[in-house]
């Protein structure tokens, strides 16, 4: 997800570092580079271009030039004009003072509204809620039964019919029945546009008329660029929406769109779908999302995809060795343990703080579980004293340990360096953390 733009990023933001004092010229250079990998992102022009001179005026009225820390300035300046790029702050879902609560999916056709439905009952179903679906594509029969068959994966009821009643008449009986079976939030599948087509247009404005929900969500298919800008400002320019949901996040996507929604129309966005699978949809936090793009990681994100995984398991211990920095191969294979409960361990790489940007693509993909069974078993052929304190390991423990995994030394040198850079990478981000919050409480 947004790999590219995040490798780019991180690299010019960790050349930065490297430079020490910085110059008002070193800046301008830095943010010349900035903005090609933003346009080359397809993050929309005047967005990125209105971003840049946010970031200078800023570094200028901050006085970084020639400070020693100049560099960190900088790279806090870009964090944090990202994150008002992306909303500032996560928008809380509007449950409304009283059940039910009315949610109204809008969209293309084929951007993933129908999947996208159930993937918002399920995450609702996570939040203790009762949610129903609302059955109103009757323009393509088979939207129904799509319907139906995701409601039945999800266990969520669905209010469907087929008796030639008009969408606005179903979503007005769906809220009825939700009513009357205490289900606590109706959420209403209305039928995917093929372009922005009027007549569909004016159905779905009386669709929201009838039902006034509480959340109107626009799901856009993040593959299709600046076009998704183009109908998130048609659709808002038609019924208020309040929020955007980006589909397919998960396939080869530059992701400008999702960076420049919000500016570029004021609506936030809300989830990122990130695979067809039910619960493949994840809550957007616009400052996760910035530490991310610019390769400091998502420590948040991993430790909420663990709580997940592991539902009721207590995991203060994991976030503080995550903070600390300081975990040995014992805990390298507990995270193992956990990060294949918690899906592709890909992905879960690609979160932890400057490792996802540093390793390069072919080997990321290459990441495979098979891979993760060969660390495990060069860290199971080591023993309990050598996996605590890895200092220990020395040229003819390496190989006995290599010869009974069945790997190289290579391989077991290899994954004795990456624990220490993992170690390495974690205080640091520590250290830059508690630099930021003392910068942000002094202002
Ligand atoms: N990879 C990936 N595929 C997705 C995601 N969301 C939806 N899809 C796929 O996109 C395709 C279209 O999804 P639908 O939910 O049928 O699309 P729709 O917008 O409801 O289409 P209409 O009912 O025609 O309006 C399906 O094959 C989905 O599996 C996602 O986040 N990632």
């Amino acid at each position: 997800m947004l790999d590219t733009l995040t490798r780019r990023l991180a690299g010019i933001l960790a050349n930065l570092r490297k430079q020490g004092k910085l110059t008002e010229d070193d800046v301008n250079e830095m943010l010349r580079e900035v903005r090609v990998a933003l346009l080359e992102a397809d993050v929309n022009f005047a967005v990125a271009k209105s971003f840049i001179g946010r970031v200078r005026e800023k570094a200028v009225g901050e006085e970084v030039f020639a400070s020693l820390t100049a560099d960190q300035t900088i790279i806090k300046i870009v964090r944090d004009e990202l994150t008002e790029m992306l909303g500032t702050e996560q928008t809380r879902f509007d449950f409304g003072s009283q059940p039910p609560t009315v949610v109204l999916m809008c969209g293309l056709q084929g951007s993933g509204k129908t999947t996208t439905t159930a993937k918002l009952a399920k995450w609702l179903v996570a939040q203790g809620k009762k949610p129903m679906l609302a059955a109103c594509d009757v323009q393509r029969p088979a939207a129904i039964k799509q319907l139906q068959v995701l409601g039945e994966q999800v266990d969520v009821p669905v209010f469907a019919k087929t008796d030639g009643s008009s969408p606005v008449q179903i979503a007005r009986e769906a809220l009825e029945r939700c009513k009357y079976l205490m289900r606590d939030v109706l959420i209403v599948d209305t039928a995917g546009r093929l372009s922005i087509d009027e007549a569909l247009m004016a159905e779905l404005k009386q669709i929201h008329d009838t039902v006034r929900p509480n959340e109107a969500f626009l799901v856009l298919d993040s593959t299709t660029g600046q076009e998704a800008v183009s109908v998130a400002k048609a659709f808002h320019d038609l019924i208020p929406i309040t929020g955007v949901i980006f589909t397919k996040l998960d396939g080869d996507t530059r992701g400008g769109a999702v960076l420049s929604v919000r500016e570029a129309t004021g609506v936030p966005v809300r989830f990122t779908g990130v695979g067809e699978q039910v619960d493949a949809l994840e809550p957007f936090y616009p400052d996760r999302m910035a530490q991310r793009i610019i390769g400091m990681g998502d420590v948040l994100g991993i430790i909420e995809k663990a709580e997940l995984a592991f539902e009721g398991e207590d995991m203060t211990g994991l976030e503080a060795q995550f903070k600390r920095g300081d975990f040995d191969f014992n805990t390298m294979l507990d995270q193992f343990r956990m990060m294949r409960k918690m899906g592709p361990i890909k992905n879960v790489l690609k979160m932890i703080p400057g490792l996802g940007a540093q390793i390069p693509e072919e080997a990321l993909e290459a990441i495979d579980d098979k891979g993760v069974n060969r660390i495990e078993a060069v860290i199971f052929s080591m023993t309990a004293k050598e996996r605590s304190n890895p200092d220990i390991i020395n040229s003819s423990r390496r190989k006995r340990i290599a010869a009974g995994s069945g790997t190289s030394v290579e391989e077991v040198n290899h994954l004795i360096r990456q624990l220490y850079e993992m170690r390495r990478n974690m205080k640091q981000l520590g250290k830059m953390q508690k630099q930021f919050m003392k910068k942000g409480r002094k202002r």
